[in-house]
């Protein structure tokens, strides 16, 4: 079969009947493997073996979605973030920080103070467990050391509450780019969680905060039930001159946008594809059905390396529930607290990792571009106490 009647065969029939559209074209089409049989329908199901990590290729053909380059935006660097927003945490009025301090600073701890303590902690969303665990901890650990003035107090809750936060997790985010079968793969980054929680944002300030530390990026719109999120990833994508992989058709097969977006990424040779899936209630056994999808769709073409879940701070106990479910059908890897600039119930971060013992790798502290951080306990715990 010749060259043009192979594209031919393959690519009209599946775009006509997929409408995956490709934000950005690619420099070079080639063979890609078959998708799983009954599952995905690709634009075109061919592979290209990338065995080295460079920059994805610029657009051709759209220059309205992706600017060029002298108006792209420089992301902010990626250390001390956390830092640099840990006033976010004590402006939102955390009782753990205030209030705690409060109590904190009276010289001599009665009952009545410890009953306070262990409020303030059940109000900032540390759950009844650990808060139980962390004032009988500190209570021992005041009696036992003889501990009176408030400073040194706090000192020993800070140290129970990095204990509670943990330090020897792994945080960190695995987006190198993979070997499987003798072959390099993009790090596969799949971002899930129920509606509004924030994934196309963090989908998008996470391609920023990739950038920013060289790696190349390919996006890919696997929302397929809303055209906003997918105009909305552009955009995040346009800013920083990196590629989105969408569906021009509402409601195509999500599964089928992150096959296509990591076949492309492959053959751009792109370090991450960064997948953003719809927003989905946990109770819904065909949505949940359909992430599971997505997730085998992908992980037959290349290890997924990171699946995000993200959470919305400022629902608290009720996030932790629909996460569970999450863990589950997908497989999740570690955890995105947003919003965490808009409660006082940062306590929360505590609480996911112990009912779902993912770790949380990032936290959301604001609408702005770079307002994404890299977790780092004892900046957290010390934003906390700030208050
Ligand atoms: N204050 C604050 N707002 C945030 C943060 N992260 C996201 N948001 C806002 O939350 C809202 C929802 O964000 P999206 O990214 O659209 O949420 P989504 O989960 O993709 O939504 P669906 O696709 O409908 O499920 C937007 O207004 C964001 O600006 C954060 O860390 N802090």
């Amino acid at each position: 079969m010749n060259e043009l009647s192979d594209i031919l065969i393959w690519a009209l029939p599946a775009l006509a009947v997929l409408g995956v559209g490709i934000a950005v074209p690619l420099r070079r089409r080639s063979r890609r493997p078959a998708p799983p049989a009954g599952e995905v329908a690709p634009a075109r199901p061919a592979s290209v073996p990338t065995t080295t990590a460079g920059p994805v290729a610029e657009p051709e053909a759209a220059p309205q979605e992706t600017p060029q380059a002298p108006s792209l935006e420089t992301p902010e660097p990626v250390a001390g973030r956390l830092v640099r927003l840990r006033e976010r945490l004590a402006r939102s009025g955390s009782p753990l920080g205030a209030r705690l301090l409060t109590v904190l600073s009276r010289d001599h701890l009665a009952e009545a103070d410890w009953e306070e303590l262990e409020e303030v902690l059940l109000l900032a969303d540390v759950g009844a467990g650990p808060t139980a665990e962390l004032v009988d901890a500190l209570r021992e650990r005041v009696r036992v050391l003889g501990v009176r003035e408030p400073a040194a107090v706090r000192a020993l809750l800070r140290e129970q509450l990095l204990a509670l936060v943990g330090t020897d997790l792994d945080r960190s985010l695995a987006v190198a780019p993979t070997a499987a079968d003798g072959v390099t793969h993009p790090a596969v980054v799949l971002v899930v969680g129920v509606n509004g929680t924030g994934k196309t944002t963090t989908v998008g300030k996470l391609a920023r905060v990739l950038v920013a530390e060289g790696s190349s990026v390919v996006l890919g719109a696997a929302d397929t039930f809303r055209a906003a999120a997918a105009d909305q990833l552009q955009t995040w994508g346009a800013r920083v001159g990196v590629p989105v992989v969408r569906s021009d058709r509402e409601g195509a097969d999500p599964a089928s946008v992150a096959f296509e977006a990591l076949a492309q990424a492959q053959e751009a040779g792109a370090d991450v594809v960064l997948v953003d899936t719809a927003g989905r209630l946990q109770n819904k056994a065909g949505l949940m059905d359909e992430l599971g999808k997505i997730v085998r769709v992908l992980s037959r073409t290349a290890p997924v390396s990171e699946v995000l879940l993200v959470l919305d701070a400022t629902t608290g106990q009720n996030g932790l529930r629909q996460a569970q479910v999450f863990t589950e059908v997908a497989g999740v890897t570690g955890i995105v607290l947003t919003k965490l600039d808009g409660t006082a119930k940062g306590g929360i971060v505590v609480a996911v990792q112990r009912e779902l013992g993912v770790p949380v790798k990032l936290v959301g502290l604001g609408e702005g571009p770079d307002d994404l951080a890299p977790f780092d306990p004892e900046a957290f715990v010390d934003g906390l106490l700030a208050g």
